[in-house]
């Protein structure tokens, strides 16, 4: 299949987050087509997925688990969402690590990961923006796990830099 770096690509526009590419391709009859590709300028050569997607337990003792979710406002569809903690994985990182930092930042919890899903793309069609999902436990008996507090905006990596430059 088509691998994204096959193919050739003119670069329509591009911003500070996103660009918008037409991608050049044979098809499996050997036709030239186009294809309108929606690509993130923070790809980075480092890491294997743009980002991770968090499927985190809290697990408490007399207690049923809980799945920790999210509610964020999502401008693209002008509404808040109910998610799954979520992030770009910053150089360097592996998604594991990216995972319980993205957790800690979004929710405050300090887990363990479990399992790490092979990459995945969510929207193919779209975007070869690519994601693991990362499986994680969290010790809701462990104190520190007790009052769980938001840490937005806490990593001191490069990349999160840049992004706070870009937002400002
Ligand atoms: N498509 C985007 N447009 C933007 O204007 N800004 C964007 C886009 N994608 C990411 N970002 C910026 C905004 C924040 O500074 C960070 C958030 O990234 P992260 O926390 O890793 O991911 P989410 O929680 O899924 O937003 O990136």
């Amino acid at each position: 299949p088509f691998d994204g770096t096959a193919g050739t690509y003119i670069v329509i526009t591009e911003g500070k987050w996103v660009k918008l590419e037409q991608t050049t391709y044979l098809d499996p009859s050997g036709k030239t087509r186009t294809w309108e590709t929606v690509k993130r300028t923070t790809k980075s050569q480092t890491c294997s997925a743009d980002g991770v997607g968090i499927f985190a337990t809290l697990k408490r003792t007399l207690h049923f688990d809980c799945l920790v979710m999210v509610k964020q406002f999502r401008p693209p569809i002008g509404c808040y969402c109910l998610e799954f903690p979520a992030g770009l994985i910053d150089p360097n990182e592996t998604a594991g690590e990216a995972a319980l930092r993205e957790l800690l930042e979004e929710t405050g919890y300090k887990g363990e990961v479990i399992g790490v899903s092979p990459v995945i793309c969510l929207d193919p069609g779209l975007t070869n923006c690519t994601t693991h999902i990362v499986t994680v436990n969290i010790n809701g008996d462990d104190p520190e796990n007790i009052k769980p507090k938001q840490q937005l905006g806490g990593s001191s990596h490069p990349l999160r830099q840049e992004q706070r430059e870009r937002d400002r």
